[in-house]
């Protein structure tokens, strides 16, 4: 139905004569134009295959062919990460996107609705068919399943307060001062010093009515996060990078800690997002305790007294992380998990990071194995690239927070002010009434009337990570808005952290053609970086090899994270500027300067990325390894690769499960990680296929990984077309949850 075109060749079919069935004509037999439509990658294999065998369940009369083409649109939907079929998307004159279509639908929207409902093999929601119709939306039963019951479960948890709060509600009024007490200490009013526990920045944060409503700016959002987890069964904690989701988190398992032992578990949808998560709680402790005891306050002994607590409690707070599939426990060979509904999780409170990355099946389960009492706490930022299968679930979950507002109306300077011009919290008065209560915040101009799942959501909108005037911070936002003009800005203004390297393809006049790769300058531009990034990585390997003095030697985990400084990103894997053609270019560049020796398959310093899961090895699609010499027997190469919990886990690479190099990954592969700096390369002219990969979340999660500094190779038309791109995943979810 959105799919591509390209590579469409002018078939004999377009001669044909029309077919009428009624409610749909075809040029030729459907089952010869499904066949045509898999050869023309209008549609999958799968899909294919998926419509045929539905035929089945609908017998053969003049509706069949109408049955069978709206299976194979929902298949391919399904195959394009929607969660259902929208009937009103669908394009009854060319509902295949053909370029010369070869089906007509000659329903009105109404009588597709009707005809479909009168289908054997399509119910209403709570029926057993195979196809569910729900609200104009057609989904495969279990798709319903997993959205509707996502949907219940999270509104269910939205309304429940947690443990801690059920515990406390006794003594309201004693519970609601100490708590108060507790988070002014830990987030004092200097918004410029935040970490700064002075008794001065705390009794400044006390705002009482008469002084006025804040404005969004100078409220801590972060202490109102906090407060909306200790009182709800969820909560949703998101934000761009830097923004202090973990900080927060922190701060909330300290108090948390503080009142009672809990069982909770941390995880992410990755092994190195895990990884990532468990350092950085582990650095966010640190930071916290050097805070607490240097902030002893000579006045006040009760207030030490809180801080001797606040340190006992933060040594309480775990700091392993696992991936998700492990906390669910996989069972090899099975889409099913050992934790579900009827073997519930051990826990009381999960913390899910990264979660703009959990796929609509994958919070299915993890909802359906949370025993009833636990709270559940997700963190993670909603513009980034959706899920890789069905769904866009965080997204879905923060829609209603969405403010409609035209990008040329914002300020062009602050991502702070403009984020907040994009978003507005929505709290039920109750909610608002009870965090004002909690913080000191003015929060009842943030009351509304929408649903409860508002009293749920905390979003953060100040990095402390990029500073609002610099480069990547600037542009993330102005990619984030789709402000064209922004963008076009921020590369003006040429700021240090920024660098744009411009393919230079020479056109040829004979034969009007794109030059090779080789004569590209930009290309040519940004393998001499990856040379010199990448050469610092390999010097230290290569001196390494002839350094036998382990006192002076760098350990496996120092040269792992000397190659994590930089990375490649691709928009898409195949092609000349996909990841295969920019590994090959990047590997050649590399032996030209005689950094590697690539003269066989497995050569010192090679870096891989693995492409399928291996239960037996501990390996998962992503992993990232590298190809050093084994400590133990130096004279043998070993795959190194960094788990989730920090240890070091060495394969023989003859063992290795798929893999391919990984000087270059995709944006994709790239959620979850960050690296000093980041190039991203986007094709000079992209396919009608890859278009359709080009969404202003990819770019934005692209220059969001980057800490330092950001590098594009691209063209102006494709970097500012793709940023103005917005992904659109059909699915009801949000219309449940916000009604
Ligand atoms: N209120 C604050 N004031 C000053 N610095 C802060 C504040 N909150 C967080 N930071 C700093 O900002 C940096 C990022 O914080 P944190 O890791 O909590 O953000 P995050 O949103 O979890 O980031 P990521 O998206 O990368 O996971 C840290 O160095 C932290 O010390």
């Amino acid at each position: 139905m959105m799919r591509s075109t390209q590579g469409l060749n002018a078939h004999s079919l377009s001669a044909a004569k029309w077919i009428d069935h009624g409610a749909i004509q075809l040029t030729a037999p459907l089952p010869e134009l499904l066949k045509q439509w898999e050869q023309e990658r209008l549609l999958t294999p799968l899909d294919r295959h998926f419509a045929l065998e539905m035929s089945l369940l609908h017998p053969s009369d003049s509706q069949q062919p109408l049955f069978i083409l709206l299976c194979a649109l929902l298949s391919q939907q399904l195959s394009s990460q929607h969660s259902c079929l929208v009937l009103a998307h669908i394009v009854p004159l060319n509902p295949m996107a053909e370029q010369n279509s070869h089906c007509k639908i000659s329903l009105s929207l109404e009588a597709l609705t009707e005809t479909l409902q009168s289908f054997d093999a399509v119910g209403q929601a709570g029926s057993n068919k195979p196809l569910i119709l729900d609200n104009g939306r057609l989904y495969l039963q279990r798709y319903h399943q997993f959205e509707t019951s996502v949907a219940a479960s999270l509104i269910r948890l939205s309304g429940s307060v947690s443990k801690h709060s059920e515990d406390a509600s006794h003594q309201e009024h004693t519970q609601t001062a100490k708590l108060r007490s507790l988070l002014d200490q830990l987030f004092p009013a200097n918004l410029l010093a935040p970490h700064s526990l002075t008794r001065n920045a705390i009794t400044t944060n006390v705002i009482t009515k008469s002084e006025g409503t804040q404005s969004a700016a100078t409220i801590d959002w972060q202490k109102v996060a906090t407060a909306t987890a200790l009182g709800k069964k969820l909560s949703v904690i998101t934000g761009g990078p830097g923004t202090g989701k973990t900080t927060t988190v922190t701060k909330l398992l300290l108090l948390l800690q503080m009142e009672s032992q809990q069982e909770i578990r941390l995880v992410a949808p990755t092994g190195k997002a895990a990884a990532r998560l468990s350092e950085s709680i582990k650095a966010s402790k640190a930071r916290l305790a050097k805070e607490l005891s240097t902030h002893a306050d000579v006045v006040d002994d009760a207030r030490n007294r809180n801080n001797q607590d606040f340190l006992t409690a933060l040594g309480r707070i775990p700091e392993e992380a696992s991936t998700l599939h492990r906390l669910l426990g996989v069972i090899p060979n099975s889409p099913h998990f050992r934790h579900h509904q009827g073997n519930p999780l051990r826990l009381d409170l999960l913390i899910v990071d990264e979660a703009s990355m959990v796929d609509l099946p994958m919070m299915y389960k993890l909802l359906s194995a949370l025993p009833e009492h636990a709270s559940l706490i997700l963190l993670g930022d909603q513009d980034q690239l959706a899920s890789v299968e069905a769904g866009a679930v965080l997204a879905d979950i923060c829609a209603g927070l969405k403010m409609p507002v035209a990008p040329n109306n914002l300020a062009q300077n602050n991502i702070a002010s403009n984020n907040q011009a994009l978003w507005q919290m929505r709290y039920s008065k109750e909610q608002a009434l009870r965090l004002s209560a909690l913080t000191g915040f003015e929060l009842t101009p943030y009351i509304s009337d929408a649903p409860k799942l508002g009293d749920s959501l905390c979003m953060l909108m100040h990095s402390h990570r990029f500073k609002g005037d610099a480069g990547i911070g600037l542009l993330a936002s102005a990619v984030n808005r789709a402000d064209l003009q922004g963008i076009l800005q921020v590369w003006q203004q040429g700021p240090a952290e920024l660098s744009w390297l411009e393919h230079s393809m020479v056109v040829s006049q004979t034969q009007a053609k794109v030059s090779e790769p080789v004569n590209n300058a930009g290309l040519n531009l940004l393998l001499e970086q990856a040379c010199q990034q990448y050469g610092a990585y390999l010097s230290a390997l290569n001196s390494l090899a002839s350094n036998s003095d382990v006192g002076t030697r760098p350990s496996t985990a120092d040269i792992i994270e000397s190659f994590n400084q930089y990375r490649i990103l691709c928009a898409m894997r195949s092609g000349d500027y996909g990841v295969e053609g920019i590994n090959q270019f990047v590997t050649q560049a590399l032996a030209n300067a005689k950094l590697i020796k690539p003269l066989q398959e497995f050569y010192l310093g090679r870096p891989i990325i693995i492409q399928s899961n291996d239960y037996n090895l501990g390996l998962f699609n992503g992993d990232i390894g590298l190809i050093l010499q084994d400590e133990d027997k130096p004279e043998r190469l070993m795959a190194h690769f960094i788990k989730a919990d920090g240890s070091l886990l060495k394969v023989l690479p003859a063992r290795l499960p798929s893999h391919e190099t990984c000087y270059a990954m995709t944006v994709h592969k790239s959620q979850g990680s960050e690296f000093s700096r980041v190039a991203l390369v986007l094709p000079p002219s992209p396919s009608l296929a890859q278009w359709q990969l080009l969404t202003k979340e990819l770019v934005y999660t692209a220059i969001t990984r980057a800490k330092v500094h950001f590098t594009c190779l691209g063209t102006q038309h494709v970097f500012e077309r793709a940023s103005s791109q917005a992904t659109q995943r059909a699915s009801g979810l949000a219309d449940r949850l916000w009604g």
